[in-house]
């Protein structure tokens, strides 16, 4: 198949001790993300904060089998090498990380299951790579450290992405809210309250598109662009002490803030902007497309609730596919 430009490891180096028997079965699971503030400009030098959405996951299931590598999804059925292009990033996943332990490039079935609806911002790329790292290394006896498996998902991912900051990588896999910047992640103390609304316009994002526009805007006008990633930067600066100290006003009214300026970057389109206003004419403290956008989620933020419920009503009447509750204290270990 095209497009599998995943990056070439070396075999696996690991001492052999670390290598166990290859059970006939294994799995692993990841799950969804939400990006509270930063996306794009993360992309671009910029900090992001990512939250954990443990309630949407996907699991990997890997059996040995006499065939040759086989994948199992909602998206496709059959031979990896016959795949389409829409499967290149899962399939990089399976062959990266065969080729990272040592093994032959044959006789694994990967069965993907799960809810994260894809092309939606919620991570189900990195989700679905991390997934298929760890149990496609389990079915081969190895249990991946962190940096090994979140370059297997980089390695997806630059064929999801083409430039992925990493942030996905890591907060797919995290279980705290998570501070990213420059390639360095770390945990986020949070002390949030309130509920968090993510409504899905049903529209697909395709995350490559809005990232290289965003690029080729900054091309083109490189200081109206900076401008614009330097105030989200703030936002996102800011949103720390906000999280700490559970001040949702301010954080809600950042969040509607950071909206109009990515909207500034191209990445929001009319569906997104009618369900932010929606949200907030129904009382949100504040409302942003998250994710790549031009499609996609908006992730609103209510103060009880009861005014979640009223609000993700409001933005299913506008428009939203579906919409789900993520209460802030869920997204801390
Ligand atoms: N259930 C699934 N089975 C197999 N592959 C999947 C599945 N869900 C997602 N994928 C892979 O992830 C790709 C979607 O990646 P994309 O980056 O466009 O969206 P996303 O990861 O959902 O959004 P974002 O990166 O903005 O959070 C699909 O084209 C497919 O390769
Ligand atoms: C749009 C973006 O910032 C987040 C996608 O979930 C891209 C990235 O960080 O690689």
């Amino acid at each position: 198949m095209a497009g599998v430009t995943g990056r070439v490891w070396e075999p696996s180096t690991r001492p052999a001790s670390t290598i166990g028997a290859a059970p006939a079965e294994a799995t692993a699971t990841a799950h969804a993300k939400v990006i509270l503030l930063g996306e794009h400009a993360v992309v671009h030098g910029a900090p992001a904060i990512a939250l954990p959405v443990h309630g949407l996951a996907l699991t990997a299931t890997v059996t040995r089998t006499d065939r040759p590598l086989w994948i199992d999804s909602v998206l496709y059925r059959g031979p990896i090498a016959a795949a389409p292009e829409l499967l290149a990033a899962p399939v990089t996943a399976i062959v990266e990380t065969l080729r990272h332990v040592g093994a032959p490039a044959t006789g694994r079935a990967v069965r993907i299951d799960g809810e994260i609806p894809a092309e939606r911002g919620l991570g189900s790329s990195a989700a679905v790579a991390a997934a298929i790292a760890a149990a496609v290394a389990r079915s081969c006896g190895v249990e991946l450290d962190a940096a090994e498996r979140f370059a297997l998902i980089q390695a997806a991912e630059r064929v999801a992405h083409g430039t992925p900051s990493g942030l996905d990588a890591r907060s797919v896999v995290s279980d705290t809210p998570v501070w990213f910047q420059a390639g360095q992640a770390r945990e986020l103390p949070s002390a949030l309250g309130g509920v968090f609304v993510i409504a899905d316009t049903g529209l697909r994002g395709r995350t490559r598109e809005a990232v290289a526009g965003v690029a080729a805007l900054k091309a083109a006008e490189p200081d109206r662009v900076a401008g614009i990633l330097s105030r989200i930067q703030e936002c996102t600066q800011a949103a720390v002490d906000d999280l700490a100290g559970d001040d949702r006003a301010a954080l809600g009214a950042r969040m509607s803030q950071v909206h109009a300026l990515l909207r500034e970057l191209t990445v929001s389109n009319p569906h997104l902007d009618r369900l932010v206003a929606s949200a907030e004419a129904a009382g949100a403290l504040g409302a942003k497309l998250t994710g790549g956008g031009r499609g996609g989620c908006v992730l609103a933020l209510a103060e009880t609730a009861q005014n979640a419920e009223t609000i993700a009503a409001a933005m299913r009447e506008n428009g939203a596919e579906r919409t789900w509750m993520l209460r802030p204290e869920e997204t801390t270990a």
